[in-house]
């Protein structure tokens, strides 16, 4: 579908190790023009060293990185591109406007100052001094910064950690303005809900290695299970041994019950408990499937400790 021409990042077969520890035991990922791609995983799963990689921030110990066609540390590939980071180092007593010149200045075709504090959010903040401005609002000036030299691939590593809701929002309208342009995004994120809101494609990361990738509604796909929750007398245990229903428990005066025939488990619901009240019925989410997915490594990771 996407021909290689589109192809804006790539990792292959990328190795990198710390010491003993492989923190990437060969990973693919590709990234496509215009497209957002959400790289989630538990914390230590490799995403951070993934981006570092495509930024040429570290070289791989084997495989490749890409970025535009070339080496990640080449000057005219980085120029293509913006960067916010989990950590960011920026002067504390430049003001927010004085940050976006200069940053801006290192780019051929930057935006106008202006533009880019309002895809932002933070035109209010121009005159402030960084160094006085709260987390959030950082997050937010640190947003401004990677998007102001126009570039075509954006890396965003945990944009929103921070943020409260409303600039957790302008910042997602701020994302799907920059895909609609035609840029590229690459998203870590633990907030499943944001992946679910913003991205075409997904990867899944764990201990270093990707578990899965696709679209959102393809990994749902790889979890069938609908969730039914009722106030409901019914005995749990009893419900959980019917042959349809997956899991089944109780939280106070409500039953919790996940099943992949959820037609079939209401039939009984209702015809058991003629009382039964405040049906919710609710098909699995991205964190169904990410608790899924990240199971089995999270059940090495306790056997190991
Ligand atoms: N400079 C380093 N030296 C030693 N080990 C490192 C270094 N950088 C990363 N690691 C290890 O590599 C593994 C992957 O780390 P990485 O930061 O890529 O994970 P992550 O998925 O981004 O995690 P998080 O969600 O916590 O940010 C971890 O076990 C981490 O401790």
């Amino acid at each position: 579908m996407n021909p290689t021409s589109d192809v804006v990042a790539r990792l292959s077969g990328a190795v990198k190790r710390y010491g003993q520890l492989t923190a990437l035991g060969g990973v693919d990922l590709v990234l496509h023009r215009g497209e957002l791609l959400a790289v989630l995983g538990p914390n230590g799963a490799g995403k951070s060293t993934s981006i570092s990689l495509l930024l040429g921030l570290i070289r791989p110990d084997g495989g490749r990185a890409e970025l535009f066609g070339r080496d990640p540390q080449e000057i005219e590939a980085r120029r293509r591109i913006g960067v916010m980071l989990q950590s960011a180092m920026l002067p504390m007593t430049l003001r927010v406007g004085e940050l976006l010149r200069l940053t801006a200045s290192y780019y051929p075709n930057p935006r106008p100052l202006e533009e880019s504090a309002a895809l932002a959010g933070v035109s209010d903040l121009l005159r402030r001094p960084y160094g006085k401005l709260s987390g959030g609002q950082q997050r937010s000036v640190q947003f401004a910064l990677a998007l102001c030299g126009r570039p075509e691939l954006v890396f965003l590593d945990e944009p929103t950690v921070g943020m409260d809701i409303d600039a957790r929002r302008k910042l997602w309208d701020a994302m799907r303005a920059l895909v609609t342009e035609g840029c590229s995004v690459v998203l870590t994120t633990h907030y499943l809900e944001e992946a679910e809101a913003l991205a075409q494609r997904v990867v899944v990361m764990g201990r270093g290695r990707v578990l899965s990738e696709g679209t959102v509604d393809a990994l749902r796909a790889q979890v069938p299970l609908t969730r039914i929750r009722c106030v409901s007398d019914l005995d749990a245990a009893t419900v959980a041994s019917w042959p349809q229903v997956a899991s089944a428990e109780r939280d106070g005066a409500r039953l919790r019950i996940g099943t992949n025939d959820a037609e079939n488990v209401l039939r009984c619901l209702l015809y058991a408990d003629a009382s039964l009240r405040e049906l919710e019925v609710q098909r699995a989410g991205l964190a169904d499937v990410f608790t899924e997915l990240t199971r089995d490594e999270r059940t090495l990771e306790q056997e190991a400790a």
